[in-house]
């Protein structure tokens, strides 16, 4: 792993629609390291990743990536919104992802052979290749996905920001999409902040756990984090984490 961290947060304080979101946050991601995103509806996950992309301005603080100033439109930065559900039309899926390298929104992109080969190179680190000749529409939500993270990895990010990659897709789906998320992650380096509500499926697959609860930041080791009384306590709920026979660890609460 590198040294220098990815992403560091000095008393960082973001706030949208005049209201403050997040207050104070201190915090440093670890070059490489695949840290999953959690907190109660409205804490501040997506305004956090946006606040990285220099889409939500630092009301106060000091917010950096690797060393340097958040500045949008940063290439060394993927990001995947949430609830993106490409509208397909004609479009086949390496249409989708040769629209993200030139930044077209309508009609057939036009795309160098560099850009293609860097398409194609994307289709194979999610092993979609079969998929890039397919229409979206015809693709099933887990396919889509795919696509989408191929996607975020054109231009070769160091950081990829996923927001709610794993919503909408069934529990098979949703680990086998964190799997590979996983291992494109480690192949190429990247440091991966991933944004989700169900903890379970991204055991084992990220080293640390990055919680925003009523305006503060947590984030440690996930042993250290996902334990049933750090939950309770950060959701003021009753959470429960089971260790399954199979080495699996369960995470269940009401409303978690
Ligand atoms: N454009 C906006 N104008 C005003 N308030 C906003 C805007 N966008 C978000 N907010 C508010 O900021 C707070 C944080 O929203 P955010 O979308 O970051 O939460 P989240 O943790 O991603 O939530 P969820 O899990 O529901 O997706 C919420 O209270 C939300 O209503």
């Amino acid at each position: 792993m590198e040294c220098e961290a990815a992403v560091s947060c000095h008393d960082v304080t973001l706030a949208i629609g005049g209201r403050t979101v997040l207050s104070d946050v201190c915090l440093s991601v670890e070059a490489g390291s695949f840290v999953g995103l959690f907190g109660p509806n409205g804490a501040g996950k997506t305004t956090f990743l946006r606040a990285l992309l220099g889409l939500v301005p630092v009301l106060s603080g000091e917010m950096t990536l690797f060393g340097a100033s958040v500045t949008r439109g940063n290439r060394g930065v993927g990001y995947m919104p949430q609830s993106r559900t490409p509208n397909g039309g004609m479009l086949t899926g390496r249409d989708l992802l040769a629209s993200g390298l030139s930044g077209e929104k309508w009609g057939l992109p036009r795309v160098s052979r560099e850009g293609s080969a860097e398409v194609e190179a994307a289709l194979e680190a999610v092993d979609a290749a079969s998929l890039g000749g397919r229409r979206l529409g015809s693709l099933s939500g887990g396919e889509r996905q795919r696509l989408l993270i191929a996607q975020t990895l054109l231009g070769s990010p160091r950081l990829l920001l996923l927001d709610e990659p794993l919503a909408s897709l069934d529990p098979v789906r949703m680990r086998e999409v964190a799997l590979l998320l996983r291992e494109v992650a480690r192949k190429r380096g990247m440091t991966v902040i991933c944004s989700a509500h169900d903890i379970s499926p991204l055991m084992g697959v990220m080293d640390t756990v990055l919680c925003l609860v009523r305006g503060r930041a947590r984030i440690g080791p996930v042993d250290e984090v996902v334990t049933g009384p750090v939950l309770s306590e950060l959701y003021g709920a009753q959470v429960e984490v089971c260790h399954a026979p199979s080495g699996r660890v369960l995470v269940s609460a009401d409303g978690l």
